[in-house]
């Protein structure tokens, strides 16, 4: 399998190249060239599997030659062997049609997990015989800092940054990120945003005194590997469903666009989904991008679901090329714009390409609650607030007979002062996450500028060999 940038002027990289390039040099974002596709009998037949071994079906063609399947069987088994759940990411029933899909069983609790805890073997098993080294760069609006830092932490020939921006993640979400003081980390609070974060990372990508002197790579969802991890279980709950023969819906609370574009990746592959629903909350600039074509960043809002308050969703980069034609010039142009004037314009062709299978949904803070509340007191299910989104979503939706999973993407104590303000109720961590509040937290706090935190990455990483 190769992979291409939506840009179009990068090299076309194998799995191996893609995955540890994480951004391409182009500025744009790897995909397969291809999509590889499932038959039904293949759907059919994953029924049954156990979740790491329905990964390796799903993931074996966009890997080629890269792994053996024996290799790739042996990663999948040594990640999802983390999960405190036997069925990894379990299906829970609400009522006759609503279903969640638990997402976070794993061990920081989030749907990071699923894609992150393969992605730090994948570095592991590439850098092996090397003498490469990795300095990752990565922005976090609260969840992917702690599964990406639990995935490489004391990890060797690996070195990670992780930007955070200082007051907007809950107290949970922080101190999994630094209370974990192995050397290889390092926790920067920046004065902004999750979307100054997310695009100080890409400067430093295009950054010639960083890019030349250390091997920079990606763990947010800019990287290929992580939405790979994540097309399995769109799979793996539609077969438990009824699927090929029974077609579902997903409803997918959204933010950076990743979760959802796996989705869309499943649905190219051959799943047969009636629609995927991009819920979001008042950041709600890919629902408006869905139903008018209009993509303009608004200041973003801060809510009780932070890891969602994001304007600028870096994976519809994607979704854009694959529905535009696969012109990576012209997917140049259409970024180069927005860019330059926070705003752009669908075209036809992308707008009739999203009609087909999305549908979106903006659901406010009071929505939010209800969601929590329907969930509590009919359900007798604690969800926590992105989860919620996603929920008041599916609850909109007239799909007659058909099923509608709601991606639970956080277990619902990492928010626990709005659980509690919307349901009374206040959820415990689990006793896996141990002693989070007694332990020593460290980390740097620097202006939101290219200058600081570039300095600090250079002085602080280790270049590649
Ligand atoms: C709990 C939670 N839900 C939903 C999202 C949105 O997912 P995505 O950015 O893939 O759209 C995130 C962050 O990414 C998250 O941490
Ligand atoms: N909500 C995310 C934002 C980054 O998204 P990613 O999926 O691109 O890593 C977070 O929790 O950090």
């Amino acid at each position: 399998m190769r992979y291409v940038s939506t840009r179009g002027a990068a090299p076309v990289l194998d799995f191996r190249g893609a995955t540890l390039a994480g951004l391409a040099s182009d500025g744009g974002l790897y995909v397969p060239e291809t999509w590889p596709t499932l038959s039904t009998d293949e759907i059919a037949a994953l029924a049954g599997l156990s979740y790491a071994d329905t990964a390796v079906r799903i993931m074996l063609p966009f890997v080629g030659d890269c792994l053996t399947e024996d290799e790739l069987r042996g990663l999948c088994h040594a990640a999802y062997g983390r999960f405190s759940h036997v069925a990894v990411t379990p299906l829970v029933q609400l009522d006759h049609d609503q279903w969640l899909l638990e997402l976070f069983h794993g061990p920081t609790l989030a749907f990071k997990d699923v894609a992150l805890q393969l992605l730090g073997l994948l570095f592991e098993r590439f850098l092996t015989g090397t003498d490469k080294r990795l300095t990752i760069i990565g922005a976090t609006s609260g969840d992917t800092g702690s599964a990406a830092i639990d995935a490489v932490a004391g990890r060797e020939g690996v070195d990670i940054f992780m930007l955070h921006p200082v007051g907007r993640v809950s107290e949970v979400q922080r101190r999994q990120m630094t209370t974990v003081l192995a050397p290889n980390v390092h926790n920067i609070a920046i004065e902004g945003d999750f979307d100054t974060a997310q695009a100080l990372v890409k400067t430093m990508f295009a950054t010639p005194a960083l890019a030349d002197t250390f091997a920079l790579s990606a763990v947010n969802s800019i990287n290929w590997a992580r939405l790979m991890a994540q097309v399995v279980y769109y799979f793996y709950a539609a077969v438990r469903l009824g699927g090929p023969g029974k077609p579902v819906a997903f409803s997918v609370p959204t933010g950076n666009f990743g979760d959802v574009f796996a989705g869309y990746v499943a649905s190219r592959m051959g799943l047969p989904i009636a629609k995927l629903v991009v819920a979001t909350n008042v950041n709600d600039i890919l629902h408006r991008a869905l139903t008018n074509g209009d993509y303009s960043r608004g200041l973003v809002e801060q809510t009780a679901t932070p890891s969602m308050d994001i304007q600028v969703s870096s994976n519809f980069e994607r979704l854009l090329f694959d529905l535009g034609g696969r012109d990576g010039k012209a997917q140049a142009a259409q970024m180069a714009g927005f860019d330059a004037d926070g705003a752009m314009r669908l075209t036809n062709a992308q707008q009739q390409g999203a009609a087909g299978l999305f549908g979106s949904e903006r659901v406010d803070g009071d929505d939010m609650a209800m969601a929590m509340r329907w969930a509590h007191e009919k359900a007798g299910e604690i969800v926590d607030p992105h989860t919620a989104i996603g929920l008041a979503a599916a609850r909109r939706q007239s799909l007659p007979d058909v099923p509608i999973v709601t991606l639970a993407t956080a277990h619902p104590a990492k928010f626990v002062d709005a659980v509690e303000r919307a349901t009374g109720a206040r959820p415990t961590l689990p006793a896996r996450v141990g002693d989070l509040f007694e332990r020593e937290e460290r980390y740097v706090t620097l202006p939101a500028t290219l200058a600081a935190v570039g300095d600090y990455v250079a002085a602080h990483a280790r270049p590649s060999r």
